[in-house]
């Protein structure tokens, strides 16, 4: 049987390229004569860089940047064929702060404007950025200062880092200039900048604001959404993808960005389509298969690609809270849960690789024929 590992990655524990060869090694184990091809998938958000190098190839540069509170981080942009592809979450990501310490008024995308910079220096023609798990809210304002576009207030001072100061914004000092370069936003989600849907109402609080502090996002991103719409040229406020990662997708359109779908990217640069045309069951995963996953997520758009194509799908999770019916109307067959196989979430966090290779080897000899 030829069996497609798709998976995104395994939120904190696994990357999607290690979450798939675990599951390989389980299902070598079970179903020796099944013939495996790996996919391991993104969306924009954590990942996307890793899962790019793991599919083309090409040269990774490491660099320092400001991470999202302030303190420098290390982060990775991958250079192919003259398109250096940048995830916003090595810069600015929430996984870089741990929880106690979410400040989303504060938190700034100045490092992925700083891996902007050292992309562009190296002469790319292409810049793809994945936007998608971040800790910010600034619109993407931490971005334009790095590039040399200073939003200041009335004093004419540059305005501190973060969303929450952008309620003072006044002008901005210069202006962004990327020459030629063609830009791309690899977005994780659809959502405008401002109002319900948008990017402090609907992520805000997941990055530590509470109601004031997402009233006051909100302010200040209609603030800046006025900025980057007069360096736009047209009024960017409503764009899909404008509201992803805190907004940086805002600024990135006002940059001259396409915006495109980030799981589409990686779909198209791994040859997924390819892959499940080819396959005979998809095996996908992700930490956790919950009510989230169901709202278009990566694993229930594979299953949905299974399913137009006939393709049973499974899902091998850390944690499955989605009953077969659900799951069954998303084109998922079964879901499988790491926690429920080995008796504890406790034991599956103690090793994640292994017990996912574990779950893998128990539903190869199921499926298997
Ligand atoms: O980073 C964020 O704000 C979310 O992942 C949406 O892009």
């Amino acid at each position: 049987m030829r069996v497609l590992i798709a998976p995104d990655c395994f939120g904190g524990t696994l990357t999607a390229p290690e979450a798939a060869e675990a599951i390989a090694a389980g299902w070598r184990a079970g179903a020796p004569a099944d013939e495996l091809t790996l996919c391991p998938l993104a969306d924009g958000g954590p990942g996307f860089v890793d899962v790019l190098h793991n599919a083309l190839g090409g040269r990774l540069h490491r660099l320092t940047v400001t991470g999202p509170l302030g303190t420098p981080v290390e982060a990775l942009w991958l250079e192919h064929e003259g398109t250096a592809y940048l995830e916003c979450a090595q810069a600015c990501g929430l996984h870089l702060v741990p929880k106690g310490e979410r400040d989303a008024l504060a938190a700034t995308t100045y490092g992925v404007g700083e891996m902007l910079v050292a992309a562009l220096a190296s002469g790319v023609r292409t810049v793809v950025v994945g936007l998608g798990g971040s800790a910010t809210t600034d619109g993407g304002a931490g971005l334009f200062h790095a590039l040399g576009a200073v939003p200041v207030g009335e004093d004419d001072e540059p305005l501190p880092p973060g969303g929450g100061a952008l309620i003072d914004l006044v002008r901005l000092h210069g202006h962004p200039d990327l020459g030629d370069v063609t830009l791309v936003a690899a977005s994780d989600v659809e959502n405008p900048l401002l109002g319900r849907l948008g990017a402090a109402r609907v992520f805000g609080p997941q990055k530590g604001a509470d109601d004031l502090a997402v009233r006051r996002l909100e302010r200040s991103l209609a603030r800046w959404a006025e900025m980057l719409s007069e360096v736009a040229e047209r009024d960017i406020r409503e764009e899909k993808g404008a509201g992803a990662a805190g907004g940086l997708g805002a600024a990135l359109i006002a940059l001259g960005a396409r915006v495109e779908s980030g799981a589409g990217v990686v779909r198209r640069l791994t040859g997924l389509d390819a892959a499940l045309d080819a396959a005979q069951l998809v095996v996908t995963g992700e930490g956790s298969f919950d009510f989230q996953s169901l709202r278009g997520k990566l694993v229930t758009r594979v299953a949905e690609a299974a399913a137009e194509r006939g393709t049973p799908c499974v899902v091998l999770a850390g944690v499955v809270s989605v009953g077969r019916r659900r799951a069954a109307a998303a084109g998922v067959d079964r879901a499988y849960s790491v926690a429920e196989h080995v008796g504890s979430a406790e034991a599956s966090m103690a090793d994640p690789g292994g017990t996912l290779t574990s779950l893998a080897e128990h539903v190869s000899e199921q499926w298997h024929r």
